[in-house]
């Protein structure tokens, strides 16, 4: 499996960019895709899935190119968008099997499939209630069984996990671990520990465009000497963020702890373990 994404734009009305110029490679694994609010995470994942086309560039998955041929695609993807909708008066079996038909899924196995998915994503009890009763977690989870009814080999998940709770994000987790073995995931966030614990590769963007694109450890290790803390009175906090890339701040009765980024060795901070939130956090304020 191989997904090659060259030299994508997306231009959008008037001189708006959703992509501008985005080349990114994945192999099999899971990619976390992180950005901030606007960065162009569904824009990318909706050009993948071939709901837009780009305005410029090339998508190949495995060598074929998914512009000119979407079907290509849609016979190996599953997909769960950011603003998926379901049908509030059917119950969630009657929703999947509604889904694989329009996937064109059936079938004596597909009984077998659907009722794995809700086994797995904990909705057996709920099966046979109208979906309008779910709670927002529910929903987001009938959404993911419904983006893996085909065995997809390509996943693209955009905000998986919002709106769900505890509990449901480490059944999400652990879900994904088991699938990605021979597939391409795709995940994307704006929460850093939505992705750090699944993810074998992690690609920041911001404003449309690729930060970078590396493991985990990588991503850390290009910080790893630059995180200090320090404390500051409440008054120097306006004057200290002006210079520095502030990364987290606690206030305290007197004083603010204040983690930042420093390219020196500076004098009174302590140098701390950096972290991909760190990382996250730096590329994306700088
Ligand atoms: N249909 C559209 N028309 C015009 N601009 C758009 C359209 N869709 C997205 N944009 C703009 O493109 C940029 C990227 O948006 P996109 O939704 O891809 O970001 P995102 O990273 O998924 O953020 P979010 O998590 O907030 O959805 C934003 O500035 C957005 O306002």
């Amino acid at each position: 499996m191989k997904l090659d994404i060259q030299n994508v734009s997306k231009k959008y009305s008037g001189k708006k960019y959703g992509l501008k110029d985005y080349s990114l490679s994945i192999e099999k694994g899971i990619l976390g895709l992180l950005g901030p609010n606007g960065a162009g995470k569904s824009t990318l994942l909706k050009m993948i899935a071939t709901i837009s086309k780009p305005t410029n560039g090339a998508i190949h998955l495995n060598k074929n190119n998914i512009i000119k041929d979407p079907n290509y695609m849609h016979k190996q993807l599953g997909y769960l968008p950011q603003d998926f909708g379901v049908y509030p008066n059917l119950n969630a079996y009657e929703f999947l099997e509604y889904m694989a038909a329009l996937k064109g899924i059936g079938g004596t196995q597909l009984k077998q499939r659907i009722a794995l998915l809700l086994e797995g994503l904990n909705l057996t009890e709920v099966a046979k209630k109208p979906i309008g009763n779910y709670s927002g977690g529910m929903k987001q989870r009938i959404g993911i069984a419904q983006a893996l009814l085909n065995h997809p080999k390509i996943v693209l998940f955009d905000e998986p996990t919002v709106g769900l709770d505890p509990e449901e994000r480490v059944r999400f987790r652990n879900l994904i671990s088991e699938l990605a073995n021979d597939c391409i995931v795709i995940l994307s966030s704006h929460i850093v520990s939505d992705i750090d614990t699944i993810a074998d590769e992690v690609a920041i963007m911001k404003d449309g465009q690729l930060l970078t694109k590396a493991s985990q450890n990588t991503i850390v290790d290009s910080i790893k000497d630059k995180v200090y803390e320090t404390t500051i009175t409440k008054e120097a906090i306006s004057g200290f963020s002006a210079n520095h890339v502030i990364l987290n701040t606690i206030r305290k009765k007197e004083n603010i702890i204040v983690r930042y980024i420093s390219e020196e060795n500076p004098k009174d901070s302590k140098l701390c373990q950096a972290t991909l939130e760190d990382a996250y956090l730096y590329l994306t304020k700088r």
